[in-house]
């Protein structure tokens, strides 16, 4: 099939035509048509290179109730995502080739979007011994990004082995910064909220020593760090110092030093806790308003490199419950980029540069960090056809329901917010049309 997309703005430009044809984009051009071409009128739609997520739970295996690789790969492709890191904390754990190897290969079957395995620094997520990282590495899947989210590769050590292992084939140590420490006991961000509710507190401190001490550690043994959930401001002022040593941002591909926010990180903070709604525990914590401001202002100047879900689908008992007992998460793929639109509402962008922010932290780095060829390039002849159509002028009232994520974990529910995915396109075939997921 081949499809002519009419009217769209690539990244915010002004309108042109694109045929897409063989997975491919064909033609670039004004009054374009093409016989048998199946016509998408996209008159006053922005389109970008298809979005990428580094950091999506998938569940799949061991918790298929709370969410399915098709389950997850259908969200992914509502929020217009091309591409999806799949997070390593399943049960069992994504320790293994073979493990890694059968989440990419269900990924391709259910072919919604390209699910891309992450794997388990240590095995079991045990923090003790370094997983096969060279068998994932050289596996089908081709891992090139290793974490143990959920839980912080705490000894230094350790760390230090695992950053100096992946040199070898350019991967990537994916750090969820929190000194276990530091955080025993804790429920939400440390502040003025956490003591006037009583609930134990996550300080600041706690992801900022571990950033501090990674950013040294990468540096000295010479690989890639990757900072996940960025969620204080002391993290922004690190890693913004950190990147000002040319080591960190010279040589060959991308810099060596990189870190994500999450949309609710950038939009939502603790004065909520005091619904005592677990819709809004996770891990790290939301925090107070100035970080909220810095991790905006982070986003723009490019010291925060990529915006990623970390979509944390749990079942209705694991949040229907005393906050104390909740599981930390909220579910991100299908609003991430309208709670991204929103967060940088105030920054005063003109609209090429907003969608140029957009397609930079939401697309193409996080497509070179994760070293996703084919993800991650703007819409141009020769380029694979990854792409997605925005209505930046749509408002959407968001929906109650968790959408086509297995869970009900979304705490925008009822929110009015800006942008709507029209259309993905995945190597030229939809997967989205008219807002509606094609499978
Ligand atoms: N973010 C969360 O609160 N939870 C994540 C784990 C994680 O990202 O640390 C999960 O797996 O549920
Ligand atoms: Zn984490
Ligand atoms: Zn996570």
């Amino acid at each position: 099939m081949s499809y002519l997309i009419r009217g769209a703005r690539i990244v915010g430009g002004d309108p042109v035509d694109l045929l897409l044809r063989d997975g491919t984009v064909a033609e670039v051009g004004t009054g374009l048509s093409a016989a048998g071409a199946t016509v998408v009128d996209a008159d006053g739609l922005v389109v970008l290179p298809g979005l990428v997520d580094l950091h999506t739970h998938l569940r799949e295996p061991g918790r298929e109730d709370a969410e399915t690789i098709a389950t997850g790969s259908r969200a992914a492709a509502l929020g217009g995502f091309t591409a999806v890191c799949a997070m390593a904390n399943t049960d069992p754990v994504a320790d293994t080739a073979a493990l890694v190897e059968q989440v990419w290969r269900i990924g391709r079957d259910v072919g919604l979007v390209d699910v891309q395995p992450i794997g388990a620094v240590s095995v079991g997520l045990a923090g003790e011994r370094l997983a096969a990282l060279g068998d994932m590495a050289d596996s089908a899947a081709a891992v090139r990004i290793f974490s143990d989210d959920g839980i912080c590769v705490h000894d230094p050590l350790l760390m230090r082995r695992a950053l100096e292992y992946v040199r070898a084939f350019d991967g990537v140590i994916a750090q969820h910064a929190e000194e276990p420490r530091l955080t025993q006991g804790a429920q939400m961000h440390e502040g003025d909220v956490s003591a006037r509710l009583g609930l134990g507190g996550w300080p600041a401190v706690a992801e900022e020593s571990i950033i501090a001490r990674d950013v040294r550690l990468a540096e000295h043994v010479d690989s890639r760090l990757h900072v996940c959930h960025v969620s204080t401001a002391g993290s922004v002022e690190i890693l913004r110092a950190a990147k000002a040593r040319p080591w960190a941002s010279s040589g060959p591909g991308p810099a060596r030093i990189t870190a994500e926010v999450t949309p609710h990180h950038l939009l939502l903070t603790h004065e909520l806790a005091a619904t005592y709604d677990p819709l809004y525990k996770v891990n790290p914590p939301l925090r107070a308003d100035t970080d909220v401001a810095a991790l905006r202002q982070a986003l723009v100047d490019g010291t925060i490199d990529i915006v990623a879900t970390d979509h944390a689908p749990h079942v209705a008992h694991d949040k229907e419950c005393e906050w104390a007992h909740a599981r930390p998460g909220m579910l991100g793929l299908e609003t991430a980029l309208s709670v991204t639109l929103s967060a940088l509402r105030d920054a005063g962008l003109d609209d090429r540069r907003l969608w140029d922010v957009i397609a930079a932290r939401m697309s193409r780095a996080p497509a070179r960090i994760a070293r996703l060829d084919g993800h991650g390039r703007d819409p141009a002849v020769g380029v694979s056809a990854n792409l997605t159509l925005v209505d930046p002028a749509a408002t959407r009232v968001i929906a109650a329901d968790g959408g086509a994520s297995r869970s009900r974990n979304n705490p925008y529910a009822g929110l009015s917010l800006p942008g709507r995915i029209v259309a993905t396109f995945l190597r030229g075939e939809p997967t989205v049309i008219d807002g509606k997921a094609c499978r």
